[in-house]
């Protein structure tokens, strides 16, 4: 099968921005040189050559890296956005400008132009795709079945895409190999954790410019990101609390010191509410009725879903701009409440997502994901698969060594140790 070429060589912002987008990936790049060494590699092994690749990603800084590392590796790369507030629009410049790699992502698009610009990517007939979220990969599946025999395997970044992706399993529709990227620990350790936890407060100071300390937070989700989030807004002074449905993780919030509410109850007494659950309508219409005025909500897990923002609306007398990515709903009652980024993702509508160090390491599985299923090809059932174990550790022990910091290893003895069982003291 031939490849389609895109209809268009790429749909971005503004290709006068390149300069600065090559200005601030230069400045990512020192923080990613695990995905960096393996981009050297993959210049001289060129083990992409001859493949058509689709990454759908937030266009950033670090996902920069990421498609520069995979066109180095011979990859027929094109990229689009996964989320229609996340693109920096000088990244998506450069990328096109300086490295030839046909980008269609623009900073607000709207969900047609979002819809088709996933399209275009499919039309593309990759072999090879890269998901965050997985609306590249549902979209093929349901209306794409006949490019499914051009399709090596696919790799998905985020937890609800592999809750998708296991869906899709169970459905029995998943008829290829997907690598599950989310789940390896060099990446949810980190990202979901650490990344989250501080992109998304920068994100929510960044837009608002209000203080933290004595505020009270709700975060509603006690999963990697909301661990992060509430570790993180606790550093900054606010009394945090924690919602969840899972009884294992509630109990894990409240012996990690946070108070835990039902939100029924929350709902009253927060000033800020984060929402980190991949689920849908976790703040809806009883929790908006009840909140203070001023009360601020956002949300860092899933699309525009965990807000129901369509009820806050239909109580809107009027809704102002107030501040960029800072929208206040006037209600009928006089009340007001200020939503952030639109109800999306606010660690990357309002700033930049995570920072480079963490997305290196989530990145270098990607691309050795990749890697994985192009030396597997022909030789994987369809189904969702582990990152190797060694490929986990090998991520790992290259991060410790680009940030200079040595471990122990077992010595002789301990290993025969830890491997029998006869002595046990
Ligand atoms: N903002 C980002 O950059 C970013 C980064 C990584 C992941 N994510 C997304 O964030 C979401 C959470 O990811 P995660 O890795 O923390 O997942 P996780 O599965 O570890 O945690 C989600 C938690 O939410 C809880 N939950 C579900 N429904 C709830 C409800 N109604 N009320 C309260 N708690 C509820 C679950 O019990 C679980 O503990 C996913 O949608 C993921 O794709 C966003
Ligand atoms: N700086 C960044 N660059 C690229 N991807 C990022 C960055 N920060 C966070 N992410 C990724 O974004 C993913 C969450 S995206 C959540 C799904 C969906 N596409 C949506 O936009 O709602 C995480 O798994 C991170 O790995």
């Amino acid at each position: 099968m031939t490849a389609t070429a895109p209809r268009l060589k790429h749909e971005v912002k503004d290709l006068a921005l390149a300069p600065l987008g090559r200005q601030r990936i230069d400045w990512a790049g020192r923080e990613m040189p695990v995905l960096k060494q393996i981009r050297d590699r993959f210049e001289k092994e060129k083990p992409f050559a001859g493949l058509r690749l689709v990454a759908c990603a937030h266009v950033t800084t670090e996902t920069a890296h990421l498609a520069i590392a995979l066109k180095a590796g011979g990859a027929d790369a094109v990229l689009i956005a996964s989320n229609p507030l996340s693109t920096q629009d000088d990244v998506a410049a450069c990328l096109v400008t300086d490295y030839e790699i046909p980008v269609f992502a623009m900073k607000g698009e709207d969900a047609e132009t979002y819809s088709r610009h996933v399209q275009i990517a499919l039309d593309h007939r990759p072999n090879i795709i890269i998901d965050d979220g997985s609306d590249v990969v549902a979209e093929l599946v349901q209306h794409r079945q006949d490019q499914i025999k051009d399709l090596i395997g696919t790799t998905e970044e985020t937890t609800t895409g592999i809750v998708r992706l296991r869906a899709m399993l169970a459905d029995g529709v998943l008829t290829f190999p997907a690598m599950n990227v989310n789940d390896a620990d060099t990446k949810h350790f980190f990202d979901n954790r650490y990344g989250t936890g501080q992109s998304t407060l920068d994100g929510i100071i960044r837009a608002t410019n209000i203080l933290l300390a004595g505020k009270t937070i709700v975060v509603a989700g006690y999963g990697w990101c909301g661990k992060g989030t509430a570790l993180r807004a606790r550093g900054l002074g606010a009394n945090v609390i924690v919602t969840e449905i899972d009884p294992i993780k509630a109990i894990e919030a409240v012996m990690d010191g946070f108070r835990v509410l039902p939100m029924s109850e929350a709902a009253s007494q927060g000033d800020l509410f984060i929402t980190v659950t991949g689920n849908k309508h976790v703040v809806r219409g009883e929790h908006f009725d009840v909140m203070k005025d001023g009360a601020i909500v956002c949300n860092s897990g899933h699309f525009d879903i965990e807000l129901d923002l369509k009820y806050l609306a239909s109580q809107a007398k009027e809704i102002k701009t107030v501040r960029p990515f800072t929208e206040q709903y006037i209600l009928n009652s006089g009340k007001s409440v200020i939503v952030l980024g639109e109800g999306r993702l606010v660690n990357l509508a309002a700033a930049e997502g995570h920072p480079s160090a963490v997305m290196d390491m989530s990145f270098a599985n990607q691309a050795l994901a990749c890697e994985y299923l192009v030396k597997n090809k022909g030789k994987l059932a369809p189904g969702l698969y582990s990152i190797p174990t060694e490929v986990d550790q090998e991520i790992a022990r290259l991060k410790l060594q680009a940030l200079g910091i040595a471990i122990d290893s077992l010595t002789a003895d301990q290993v025969e140790y830890i491997n029998s069982w006869q002595s046990g003291t």
